[in-house]
């Protein structure tokens, strides 16, 4: 947490109230035992059970000691152990909440099933189970406690972890080959301490209350060590008599549960005011023909017969379907499609970050010739990590906001290249400066927050060239930036290109974007290419309905103003509920019998062109297609 919020915290009535109290504690733990143990261990039988007095103000127990100073001695082993028990279960909680990122998806699943069990239970219902397990004393208790506390730690966990898991920079830090020790403590738990310690410390006074319950039921602290719910247990068997010898603990312990709690209400409030800023029935996946490829020799990236599924209620689903195509070096290919066509998912199998319970298969998944699929998790990553890139949509998630850019972008460095500290960060800055970031090096310093949008992606790409890459994966690069900034990045990613040779995929919902700056164009609709082709002749040699669709709902300077724009009608078909036949036929003017009950294959036209289109020989040029636009249904 950074100073201004402690500050804020500090400034705040209960924040400072509690902070007093809280260090009037810990002075009292240290310095309480040292000055007063003997008196508080002082037995005078004349003096047994008194009530308050000028000599004993809380008065005495059934050995004569002095209720007060016992009170105060205790504080040391209160607080110790309630701090000791709830560190036992915050470390707990954390394994737990963190074992999807430590160990993986599948293990992750079943100690979220464990957890989601565990916090049915009461905490004092499961701190006593635990007792009973471990055995009556103080080590007895802290595991008891501990284990208690632990089970909401871990749910508090694994929700913040899932959150910061699915932004991008932990996916760019995956890419980059970051082993999951590292991604937990370097991208991971620096984005979810601030509420974590907010529950820690409310956590704490749970655990003070709930030991000085165990002890007073007798199954915590053990004679002759005393803590408050000791104190408290023996002060109740006078409570007739002198009812100040139990009202010492009982305030004791109020008190410092509510500093604990307090100071933790204050300090999630004044997180809250800083909060940083954050940002991603079907058939069997069916083996499909795929389409002869143009010549892979020099591919960057061949991919034939890509599936991409998921577990769906009725069977699995299948988003990705038979996707094949190839990647030259220096060459920039986009891929256009309406949102759900599968073109995200692509290029997250091509990365290998598809998520359990996904399931990616391929005939063929080569990048620079070695087949990732064959390759083990690790072995893949390193491939990728050196010679791949991947630019996301929303420059916001794209870096880690808790550290300076200079730093994320020479992680790269260090990770592959051996660099040392000053060198990988001096490469930072001069890759900052390639991506035309004025003033690299006080830039490189800076934190994300510091920079505009348009800034980010820049140096998102600076990160992506920090090694060699031979290919960079761009998700909507600019659907987040404005037209201007759009075009500085677009210009960018392609002045990498020509000067490194990189391949660039890059894909959008903009057709005109891509037309723009690419040499070829995929059209993707319900998961499948239903068209390649140069993106120079898009407008003139387009011969599947859908991407003539899409370009005559792209408005232009011959579109006629006072006409209502152009849409494509009908839904996107959903991959859980794919029609028979051609999955474009439910929108398609040309559709007949034949596009409601067989697919049509995507077939290669021998001139670098492909389509799955029934009809795409009857299709009219440019001007003349039957495209049914302008009506929804
Ligand atoms: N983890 C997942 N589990 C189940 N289905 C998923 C998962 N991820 C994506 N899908 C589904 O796969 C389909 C394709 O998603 P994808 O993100 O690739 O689409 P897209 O074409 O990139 O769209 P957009 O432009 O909106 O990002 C969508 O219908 C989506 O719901």
């Amino acid at each position: 947490m950074r100073r201004s919020k402690w500050g804020a915290v500090l400034r705040s009535p209960v924040g400072a109230s509690a902070a007093v109290v809280l260090c009037a504690l810990v002075v009292l733990a240290v310095l309480a035992p040292l000055l007063w143990s003997e008196r508080a261990a002082a037995v005078d039988t004349g003096q047994i059970l008194q009530g308050s007095s000028a000599q004993h103000w809380m008065g005495t127990d059934n050995l004569g000691r002095d209720v007060f100073y016992r009170v105060l001695v205790a504080t040391r082993l209160s607080v110790e152990l309630a701090l000791a028990a709830t560190a036992f279960g915050v470390v707990v909680g954390l394994v737990l909440g963190t074992a999807p990122v430590l160990f993986g998806a599948r293990v992750g699943r079943f100690v979220h099933g464990v957890v989601s069990i565990a916090v049915a239970f009461a905490g004092l219902l499961l701190a006593l189970f635990f007792a009973v397990i471990f055995g009556v004393g103080t080590v007895g208790g802290v595991l008891a406690i501990g284990l208690a506390t632990a089970p909401g730690f871990a749910r508090l966990t694994q929700t913040l972890v899932a959150r910061v898991t699915a932004l991008d920079y932990v996916a760019a830090a995956r890419i980059a080959g970051v082993g999951r020790v590292r991604l937990l403590l370097r991208h991971v738990l620096p984005n979810i301490g601030e509420p974590l310690v907010v529950n820690a410390t409310i956590s704490a006074g749970g655990a003070l209350l709930a030991f000085a319950g165990l002890s007073f039921l007798g199954l915590g602290v053990q004679a002759p060590d005393y803590d408050w719910g000791r104190l408290l247990g023996e002060g109740l068997n006078s409570l007739y008599v002198h009812p100040a010898a139990a009202l010492a603990p009982t305030v004791a312990v109020v008190v410092a549960g509510l500093a604990f709690n307090l100071f933790g209400e204050a300090i999630a409030k004044g997180i809250g005011q800083h909060e940083a800023p954050q940002r991603g029935k079907t058939r069997e996946p069916e083996p499909e023909a795929a389409a002869p490829l143009t010549e892979t020799g020099d591919a960057v990236l061949a991919v034939e017969n890509l599936r991409v599924s998921f577990p769906g209620p009725a069977g699995p689903v299948t988003p990705v379907r038979g996707v094949s195509f190839t990647l030259g070096r220096g060459e920039c290919v986009g891929v256009v499609g309406e949102s759900g066509s599968g073109k995200s998912l692509t290029a997250l199998a091509v990365a290998q970050l598809v998520e359990e319970p996904g399931r990616v298969h391929a005939d063929r998944l080569e990048f620079l010739g070695t087949a990732l699929l064959d390759q083990g998790e690790r072995a893949g990553r390193q491939l990728l990590g050196t010679s791949f890139a991947m630019v996301f949509q929303d420059p916001m998630t794209s870096f880690n906001p808790t550290q300076r850019i200079g730093a994320q972008l020479a992680e790269v460095a260090r990770r592959h290249q051996g660099m040392g500290r000053r060198q990988a960060f001096a490469r930072a800055v001069d890759r900052l400066r390639a991506v035309r970031v004025p003033a690299a090096e006080r830039r490189a310093r800076q934190f994300p927050h510091e920079f505009s949008g348009g800034m980010r992606q820049r140096a998102m790409i600076g990160m992506g060239v920090m090694g060699k890459p031979a290919l960079i994966v761009a998700d909507e690069p600019t659907t987040a930036l404005d037209v201007t900034v759009q075009r500085q990045v677009l210009r960018l990613l392609l002045q990498v290109r020509d000067a490194d040779d990189v391949a660039i995929l890059l894909i959008s919902h903009d057709i005109t974007v891509v037309a723009q700056v690419c040499a070829r164009v995929l059209v993707m609709y319900a998961g499948r290419i239903v068209e390649d082709l140069p993106a120079a002749e898009l407008r003139t040699a387009a011969r599947h309905p859908y991407t003539r669709a899409l370009l005559e709902a792209v408005p232009d300077m011959s579109t006629d103003r006072d006409l209502p724009l152009a849409v494509i009608p009908g839904r996107a078909a959903e991959p859980g509920a794919l029609p028979p036949g051609c999955a474009f036929a439910p929108r398609c003017a040309f559709a007949d019998e034949r596009c409601t009950s067989a697919e049509p294959p995507l077939v290669a036209d021998g001139h670098g062109r492909r389509v799955a289109c029934w009809h795409a020989d009857e299709i009219a040029p440019a001007g003349q297609a039957r495209v049914r636009v302008g009506e929804s249904r």
